[in-house]
């Protein structure tokens, strides 16, 4: 056991999906996987190991903010010695070509985060990035299943509420949507050397005020999540 994640040494597999929302993580479990067990119910950030097509699989809560998935990815690599994460989180879409539930992978993760500053010092602004593999199977996976999905740079905020942000210049740079946890997921999986990638359901709309219920955040989305199941059983 680590210090926030209560299971054994085995019980977790070497792939996993982390969803923020630890009842994402319960549903799908319960939506997707065969024989799945709960490993993890310490603080309820909710961890589950069972199998996809045949193939063992984790999927893991990461609960909000790089502080908090910094924990659990830490946890998990060097602890149980997972190689493959992929993050399926939902995001605010910030430009009118974007849509409500549209699904998004981040190649990039651009961050107002002092992680990379603690680690890299002032004059590096090192660049979070996704796994390449990771992320082709990804795009194929989803172009063979008839999801439409957008490949580009995403935004990891420190504030979920922020009055300072500058949405028009970082939208006239090419970021798509803002999100709080993925720089840190690409940064550790670069210390790490594991594969990393985020994909994402676009919850809510920062131009229109559209939204998704909190209903469901936790339990729809079944787009990402089979493309993010079907790309880590097979990577
Ligand atoms: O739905 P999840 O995966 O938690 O992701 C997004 O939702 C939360 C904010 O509501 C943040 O964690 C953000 O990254
Ligand atoms: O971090 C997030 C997630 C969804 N929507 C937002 O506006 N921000």
């Amino acid at each position: 056991m680590s210090l926030h994640i209560k299971a054994k040494q085995g019980d977790i597999a070497d792939r996993i999906l982390l969803p923020g929302d630890p009842l994402r993580a319960k549903y799908i479990a319960e939506t997707f996987l065969e024989d799945a067990h709960c490993y993890n119910q310490i603080r309820n950030i909710l961890g589950y190991t069972g199998t996809y097509k045949g193939k063992r699989i984790s999927v893991q809560g990461t609960g909000m903010g790089i502080p908090s998935i910094s924990i659990y990815v830490n946890e998990l690599i060097r602890d149980y010695g997972v190689e493959k994460l992929i993050r399926v989180g939902t995001c605010g879409a910030m430009r009118a070509d974007i849509q409500l539930r549209d699904v998004l992978i981040a190649q990039g993760a651009t961050t107002d985060s002092s992680i990379i500053r603690n680690i890299f010092g002032p004059s590096i602004n090192f660049a979070p990035i996704a796994d390449f593999d990771l992320l082709r199977r990804a795009y194929e996976k989803a172009q063979a299943a008839g999801v439409s999905v957008r490949v580009g740079n995403l935004i990891s905020v420190d504030r979920f509420y922020d009055e300072e942000i500058d949405n028009k210049k970082l939208t006239d740079y090419g970021i798509m949507a803002v999100e709080m946890e993925t720089a840190a997921l690409y940064v550790l999986a670069a210390q790490y050397h594991v594969q990393a990638l985020g994909i994402f359901t676009v919850s809510d709309h920062l131009l229109t005020g559209a939204a998704c219920t909190a209903e469901e955040r936790q339990t729809s989305f079944n787009d990402m999540i089979r493309v993010a199941l079907d790309t880590a059983v097979e990577a």
